[in-house]
């Protein structure tokens, strides 16, 4: 089933990043088997130093993906929308994954900076997809700054912790039934996207676990299923755990034994 994130129809719920790859051809075949539509790239951290930019970026287009680009490595207002400005430069798209990171050894947000900078890049035109925690008033203001989707994380980026806090996540989707929710960092294994799919989350956005795996191609292909697994099971109505035995197999009457 398709999902909307702005204007654009989408049928993949799983979003990929690009980065830690061991080689570009195994990013390549990762996009592949994962059946993603977007793979979000970060401008700073390719341009920086190691990578050669503008390589990477071709290899990026020649995947026939759209490109979600990202502010990671950002750490303050003005250096996020500019590297957003460019960005909309270089791949020519108003999508932009915002993050502001507000400390160094948990890559939290700083939800701020973050609320400051969605609201300059809503009104210069972009459309945001901001990373930001699953702070139910965060997330208040945010759509007040334009922003149409939401990427609560679900644990510190790269830590493969899975879903720390379910309760918080829970309430994020109780609350906002209507906006796209996509978690954004955290998730370690297929078992974690399922269960934040099996939540309500519309999609689920992840770099680390497929590109640091022993076998990224064949884990991005189990992260699909798992996605896609997670989804069909809350469209299909799960049951509520009970403290009390239900029999599966009801009785009727009484054995007879001749
Ligand atoms: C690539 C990217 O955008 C990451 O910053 C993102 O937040 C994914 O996090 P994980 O690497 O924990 O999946």
């Amino acid at each position: 089933m398709m999902q909307k994130l702005y204007n654009t129809e989408v049928s993949s719920r799983l979003l990929l990043g690009s980065a830690r790859y061991p080689s570009p051809a195994i990013l390549a075949e990762a996009v592949k088997r994962s059946e993603t539509e977007i793979v979000t790239v970060s401008l700073r951290r390719e341009t920086a130093g190691g990578h050669s930019g503008g390589a990477f970026f071709e290899l990026i287009r020649a995947l026939g993906v759209r490109v979600l680009p990202n502010t990671a490595g950002c750490h303050g207002v003005s250096e996020a929308v500019l590297t957003a400005q460019m960005a909309r430069e270089l791949f020519g798209t108003s999508w932009i994954k915002l993050e502001v990171i507000g400390n160094h050894d948990t890559l939290q947000p700083d939800v701020f900076g973050l609320v400051e900078a969605a609201r300059i890049l809503s009104s210069e035109g972009f459309q945001v997809f901001p990373y930001t925690t699953d702070d139910l008033v965060v997330a208040e203001r945010l759509l007040e700054a334009g922003c149409r989707v939401l990427m609560p994380w679900c644990a510190p980026i790269g830590s493969a912790a899975g879903p720390l806090n379910l309760s918080a996540l829970r309430s994020m989707r109780a609350h906002f039934p209507d906006i796209p929710l996509i978690v954004d960092a955290g998730i370690g294994r297929p078992s974690h996207a399922a269960t934040v799919m099996e939540l309500g989350f519309d999609a689920v956005l992840l770099n680390t676990a497929v590109a640091s795996a022993g076998d990224p191609v064949a884990m991005a292909g189990a992260f699909a299923k798992a996605i896609e697994a997670g989804r069909q099971a809350f469209s299909a109505g799960l049951l509520e755990p009970r403290d009390v035995a239900v029999p599966s197999t009801p009785v009727i009457g009484k054995a007879v034994f001749a």
